[in-house]
């Protein structure tokens, strides 16, 4: 019997089941990954916002990666919610103790998340500064949106051009890659990820479709990225797959609650059609 990749997410937990970790392991599993979880907080939280945050103990988020890294072993892990600067902190040691990023040899996505779409904050401010000085120093890639440009760059990006100053600019902390997500983009009429290298940009372009069922976009973006990294890909070639698979997941969104629904990472599924076939919905 064959062992299939193994990826880790270090990510809080999202109770309505769109976004955090929930939509990571969903990603993982729809791109024939196992994927494994280092929990760094509880949200209660829906489809119309957060209400709740509760951190675990940096020590125990930290336990938790080295646990799974020692004996389950990954190819690639990522982190999504983390909260406080103590976790970050205890996240950036436990990275460097297992071989998780650029102190290492596991490809490690650093998707920057500092607050849930409906605007409430996921991530303390005084956190903002340990992101910059311990984590994107470790990380192979960073994927923000431009919401998180502004917090780390005091950029304010409403165009392609501007796209690639943020790019720059956060290079400038760092990161071996950044890719600047321009869901957010409100203007332009097709979606740009913008990868960069410090040398050299790709674009990286999709369509734009009209849903407000957003919910979870980006993490299922970055889980599809660290999927294909721990199956072996070059960065270039994962931020590649991993577009193609968020188009397919944002056009497959859905409805849930009375706010916002998810994208939907099983699209791929052999099921997925029949489930997504309009009017085939009902609640
Ligand atoms: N309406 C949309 N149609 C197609 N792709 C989208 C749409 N909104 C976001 N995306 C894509 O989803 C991913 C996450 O984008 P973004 O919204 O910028 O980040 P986040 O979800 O972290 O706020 C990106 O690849 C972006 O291009
Ligand atoms: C627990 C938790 N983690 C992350 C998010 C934000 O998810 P993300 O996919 O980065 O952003 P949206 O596409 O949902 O804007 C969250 N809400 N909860």
């Amino acid at each position: 019997m064959r062992t299939p990749p193994r990826t880790l997410t270090i990510a809080g937990s999202d109770s309505g089941g769109c976004a955090g970790l929930q939509a990571d392991l969903r990603t993982f599993f729809a791109c024939g990954v196992h994927g494994t979880t280092a929990v760094t907080a509880v949200t209660v939280q829906n489809s119309l916002g957060v209400t709740g945050v509760h951190t675990i103990p940096p020590e125990v988020v930290a336990a938790q990666v080295e646990s799974v890294v020692t004996d389950i072993g990954v190819q690639a892990a990522k982190t999504g919610m983390l909260a406080t600067a103590e976790i970050i902190a205890a996240v950036a040691g436990a990275c460097d103790r297992v071989g998780i990023g650029r102190a290492g040899d596991i490809p490690f996505v650093v998707d920057p998340v500092a607050a849930s779409m409906h605007g409430d904050p996921l991530l303390h401010e005084a956190a903002l500064d340990s992101y910059r000085t311990e984590l994107f120093p470790r990380a192979t890639l960073i994927t923000p949106n431009l919401d998180e440009v502004r917090l780390f760059t005091g950029l304010d990006v409403t165009t392609r051009a501007q796209q690639r100053d943020a790019a720059k600019a956060l290079f400038d902390h760092g990161p071996q890659w950044v890719l600047v997500k321009g869901g957010h983009l409100w203007g332009d009429p097709e979606c740009l990820d913008l990868l960069y290298d410090g040398s050299e940009f790709t674009e990286f372009v999709g369509p734009r479709f009209d849903t407000e069922h957003t919910h979870g976009s980006g993490d299922t973006l970055a889980s599809s990225i660290t999927s294909a990294l721990a199956k072996g890909a070059d960065v270039v070639s994962a931020v590649r797959a991993g577009k193609a698979f968020i188009v397919e997941s944002v056009r497959g969104a859905y409805p849930v609650g009375a706010g916002v629904g998810p994208v939907s990472p099983l699209w791929r599924l052999p099921d997925a059609a029949e489930f997504l076939t309009p009017g085939s919905i009902t609640g």
